[in-house]
């Protein structure tokens, strides 16, 4: 089941919580942590992806020729948000390997919340490809606001959000700066603490994914 509502889509189909529910448990270690981003970015492709370009091809059945639909996937784009992005671009390009890669180097400053940015490289030509944005937690929004202003700055114009795990407020604040930019996530959590964390959530995901914490 997938629950849709002002550009926010909630993927809650049951093996999306139930993986969802053991990333959120304190006691998970890394390497299972790492495995579940990676299992729950396959799931949630599946929504995200519904409306990825086709190609035709001829290909021949063991009984006859036809026409075929494959993905088209160099006009596709997927965009981590390094480093946490990375746990969900894995799975990604599992499905579509095909697709073309950017990297955007944004970490959120503990003390401003704010985003600074050390990294940038993304393929050529995105006005032609459909950019999807990677990134586990959207808290306060500010990052993948300005991972998509970027990205736009960079000729994107058909960009998606993808996380696992959404505040809110960062929901609302993304929504507010690129209205043209939909959000797909595994859940919509209750708040953010006073340290931007989301409430409950599941902790700092990149430390989590990379045993730094
Ligand atoms: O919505 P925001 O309040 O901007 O916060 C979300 C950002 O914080 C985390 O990254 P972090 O800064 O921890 O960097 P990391 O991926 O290197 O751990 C997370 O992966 C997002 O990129
Ligand atoms: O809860 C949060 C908020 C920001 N970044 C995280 O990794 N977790
Ligand atoms: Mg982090």
């Amino acid at each position: 089941m997938t629950a849709r509502q002002d550009g926010v889509t909630v993927v809650d189909h049951p093996l999306v919580q139930h993986k969802l529910t053991q990333m959120r448990r304190r006691e998970t270690p890394t390497p299972e942590f790492r495995r579940l981003a990676r299992e729950l970015s396959l799931l949630l492709a599946y929504e995200v992806t519904r409306d990825i370009p086709l190609d035709y091809m001829d290909i021949e059945t063991p009984i006859a020729p036809m026409r075929a639909p494959v993905v088209a996937g160099r006009k596709l784009c997927l965009v981590s948000i390094l480093r946490a992005g990375n746990g969900i671009l894995d799975g990604m390009l599992d499905l579509i390997p095909h697709a073309r890669v950017g990297h955007v180097g944004l970490y959120r400053d503990p003390k401003t919340l704010r985003p600074v940015e050390y990294y940038f490289k993304v393929p050529d030509a995105l006005d032609e490809r459909l950019t999807i944005v990677c990134d586990p937690m959207l808290a306060t929004g500010h990052t993948a606001a300005a991972a998509v202003q970027k990205l736009k700055e960079r000729g994107a114009d058909n960009v998606k959000f993808l996380c696992l795990l959404a505040a809110p407020e960062g929901a609302k604040v993304l929504r507010e700066a690129h209205p043209d930019v939909p959000i797909f996530t595994a859940a919509i959590d209750e708040k953010l603490n006073e340290k931007g964390y989301i409430v409950p959530g599941l902790g700092d995901a990149g430390d989590r994914i990379y045993g730094t914490a």
